[in-house]
């Protein structure tokens, strides 16, 4: 089944990751994939603007299937393989709940963060502004902290969602992300915990961005958070 798959994907952009993590858990390696360059623009190339006009990554077909937004893809991919491999939306109502809440909300956590660790790439050098870097700062701290607070009340050693779930599979990129830019672990406990348990899941270790492998030594725009 994997066979029919292909996934075009950039390194250490957590929305690939995503589908990366749970095409692992889903037991369906053996896809077919091809590493694009963003400093090379190739996510900008005909071959991906065919899957994703929008010209993103991931970019991800399952035979003649098309999904290109990271989030529909796994829903998909859980939902067409249900009884493969781990299972990753909880039965009870309550995890079902937290699971789809944090899945979303993982989304804000995303773009918050892109907003401040992205700024300099995204915003013509004429157009920043210092209050501009400020204000994404702030709400991206504010972000972090909401996080810190969900993980205050989920068991020690525990996930988002009760058992290893799609909230998961969702979030962990950007926390991941957020990190290797240099958010704080003391500052961020609870966060550096969750980390440091997932950070060595057998489908999260062998999709960690090659590039963070090769030069595992981070950078620093987060350190003040
Ligand atoms: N909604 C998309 C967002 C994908 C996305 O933002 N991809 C980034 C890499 S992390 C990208 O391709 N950026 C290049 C661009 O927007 O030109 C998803 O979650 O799949």
């Amino acid at each position: 089944m994997a066979k029919l798959m292909s996934l075009l994907w950039g390194a250490g952009s957590p929305p690939c990751w995503r589908v990366m993590i749970t095409l692992e858990e889903k037991k369906l390696q053996g896809y077919k994939r091809k590493l694009l360059s963003f400093e090379k623009g190739e996510h900008k190339s005909q071959e991906v603007l065919v899957v994703n006009p929008r010209g993103q990554l991931p970019a991800f077909k399952h035979g003649d299937i098309i999904l290109n937004e990271s989030c529909a893809t796994c829903l998909y991919l859980e939902n067409q393989f249900k009884s493969q491999g781990i299972k990753l939306i909880p039965d009870s109502a309550d995890d079902q709940a937290t699971m789809y809440q944090h899945m979303m909300e993982g989304l804000a956590l995303t773009d918050k963060l892109n907003s401040v660790i992205y700024y300099d790439c995204s915003v013509p050098e004429e157009e920043r502004h210092d209050s501009a870097v400020k204000r994404n700062k702030e709400a991206l701290t504010a972000e972090l902290k909401l996080w810190e607070g969900y993980l205050e009340n989920v068991a020690a050693g525990s996930y988002l969602a009760g058992a290893f779930s799609l909230a998961d599979v969702i979030v962990f990129p950007s926390i991941a992300c957020a990190f290797r830019f240099g958010l704080s672990v003391g500052r961020y406990p609870k966060l550096a915990k969750y980390y440091s348990l997932l950070k060595n899941r057998a489908s999260i270790k062998t999709t960690w961005p090659p590039h963070w492998v090769a030069s595992p030594q981070g950078y620093d725009i987060l350190k003040d958070l």
